[in-house]
């Protein structure tokens, strides 16, 4: 599998089920203002309350062959077996891309566990080995990386003003390679960002003039 990015914004989504696992999933979705379209019998309060705002468009019906309607990403989660094993096949003969939650062997994309904090974005995905793991893998990273996240908004504006000030793409990763490193990397997780920045700003204050 490749991690990519994907820009969910109204783009057709289909969600069969209702129960957690498709709340949790129709959430992802949402954050990013895709079209989404649940089927199901019964939800969760939580997916009451999204058709209620209009967020979704819930069908409250059983999903029965022949029923799906075109969508580029399929998650399908009932709790029967049987039916998810057939909606999976008719969603992808349809040409959509399936996520099946009872059977990570017949997934086209999965969800990595992802987690965010400010304006970074970790997401760690584990062979499908242990979901439990990753979970506790990315609350890890959450507390590892929060003043690294905290700078990025400040180390943006730097980058910016290095783009204007350096003209080739070259020049720019000679100044970055040359400046922001491993060891800048835990002095910003130690708390030191004032430090580094200092020095990487310094480092803009010379570009141009010759050592
Ligand atoms: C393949 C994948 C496909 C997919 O669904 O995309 C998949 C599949 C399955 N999960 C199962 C079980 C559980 N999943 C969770 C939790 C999460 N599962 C997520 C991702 C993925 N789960 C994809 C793998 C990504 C990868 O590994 O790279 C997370 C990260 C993201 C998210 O779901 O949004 C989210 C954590 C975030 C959060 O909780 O916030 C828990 C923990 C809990 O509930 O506390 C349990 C119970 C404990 C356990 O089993 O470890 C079962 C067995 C069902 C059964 O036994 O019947 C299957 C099916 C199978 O294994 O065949
Ligand atoms: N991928 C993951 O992270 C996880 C996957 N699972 C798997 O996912 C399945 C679903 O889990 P939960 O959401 O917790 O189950 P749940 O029991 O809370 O929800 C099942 C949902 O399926 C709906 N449903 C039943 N028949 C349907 C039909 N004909 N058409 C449309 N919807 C129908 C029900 O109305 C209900 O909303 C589990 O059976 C399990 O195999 C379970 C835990 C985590």
């Amino acid at each position: 599998m490749v991690m990519l990015e994907v820009t969910m914004k109204n783009r057709p989504c289909l969600v069969v089920g209702g129960g957690a696992v498709a709340e949790r999933r129709i959430g992802l979705l949402l954050a990013d203002d895709a079209d989404v379209t649940v089927i199901s019998p019964k939800v969760t309060d939580t997916i009451e309350k999204w058709a209620e705002n209009g967020e979704i468009n819930l069908v409250r019906e059983g999903y029965e062959k022949g029923q799906l309607t075109q969508a580029d990403f399929v998650v399908v989660a009932t709790d029967s077996t049987m039916l998810n094993k057939q909606c999976a096949e008719e969603a992808r003969a349809m040409g959509a891309l399936v996520n099946r939650a009872d059977d990570n062997n017949d997934c086209d994309f999965v969800f990595p566990m992802t987690v965010r904090e400010g304006a970074l974005t970790v997401a760690v995905a584990g062979d499908k080995a242990s979901p439990r793991l990753l979970k506790l893998v990315g609350q890890d990273i959450r507390q590892r990386y929060r003043l690294v996240a905290a700078i990025m908004p400040a180390l943006k504006e730097i980058r910016n003003e290095v783009k204007l000030l350096l003209p080739t793409s070259k020049e720019r990763q000679v100044f970055w390679r040359k400046h922001f490193g491993e060891a800048e990397l835990t002095q910003i997780i130690e708390g030191k960002w004032k430090l580094v920045e200092e020095k990487v700003r310094y480092a803009v204050s010379r570009i141009g003039i010759k050592p």
